[in-house]
């Protein structure tokens, strides 16, 4: 299992301290929640946010947008050269052709899910893209509790994954922990996001650690 902390749940005064922190406990990728305070009502941070945390990070980021205008966010953050640009299915018109935009930036694509949301929705769209991000809490907060009707989501992603891309990964977000790790795994889940579990915890090393099983 690959782990994304989510800096949505680190101390923003010291943020390049704790993106090093993460860092060096082992996490795979860095997870960044962008919120326009429409889609989601929430806001958080633009680029002049992310690119010193790009800076200080030795390890890819992973870039989750929850915003009306897709279009104009993959713009702002497509120069921080993430490795992962993902947008909602629910706010986009035309996902396969903001996929194919993705891509033509050499960034991979991933597209995100509500816990609403069905995944048979994104099953023409599998073969463009690198990850599918299924949400299990509904976006806008860390902190909340998991929602266990994403482990059957998983579980039937995976059965269209295997049929249309298999290469494509399923990233899972919110409310994980050791609690949970085992049945996402075990759905076919290939990496977690987790805010408030690694950074509300003692050591960033061992929390981390109990997710990579
Ligand atoms: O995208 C989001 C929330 O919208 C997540 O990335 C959360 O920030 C995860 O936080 P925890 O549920 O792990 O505390």
């Amino acid at each position: 299992m690959l782990v994304a902390p989510s800096i949505l749940s680190a101390d923003f005064g010291n943020l390049e301290k704790e993106i090093k922190a993460i860092c060096e406990a082992g996490c795979d990728l860095v997870h960044v929640d962008v919120m326009d305070g429409h889609f989601v009502p929430n806001l958080t941070i633009g680029p002049v946010v992310v690119q010193p945390v790009a800076k200080a990070s030795t390890k890819p980021l992973d870039i989750h947008l929850m915003v009306e205008n897709n279009n104009f966010f993959v713009d702002l953050f497509a120069p921080l050269k993430p490795k992962y640009l993902s947008f909602h299915l629910e706010s986009e018109k035309h996902p396969h052709r903001l996929i194919q935009k993705i891509r033509s930036l050499e960034i991979s694509p991933a597209i995100t899910l509500n816990p609403h949301t069905r995944v048979e929705d994104i099953e023409y769209l599998l073969e463009d893209l690198d990850m599918v991000l299924l949400m299990s809490v509904n976006p806008g907060f860390g902190g909340q509790k998991f929602i266990p009707s994403v482990i059957e989501k998983a579980k039937k992603l995976k059965e269209l994954i295997n049929k249309r891309n298999p290469k494509c990964l399923i990233e899972v977000d919110g409310g994980v922990s050791d609690k949970n790790i085992k049945e996402l795994k075990d759905a076919g889940v290939d990496i977690v996001v987790a805010g408030s579990y690694v950074f509300g915890s003692d050591s960033y090393k061992k929390a981390i650690d109990s997710l990579k099983i």
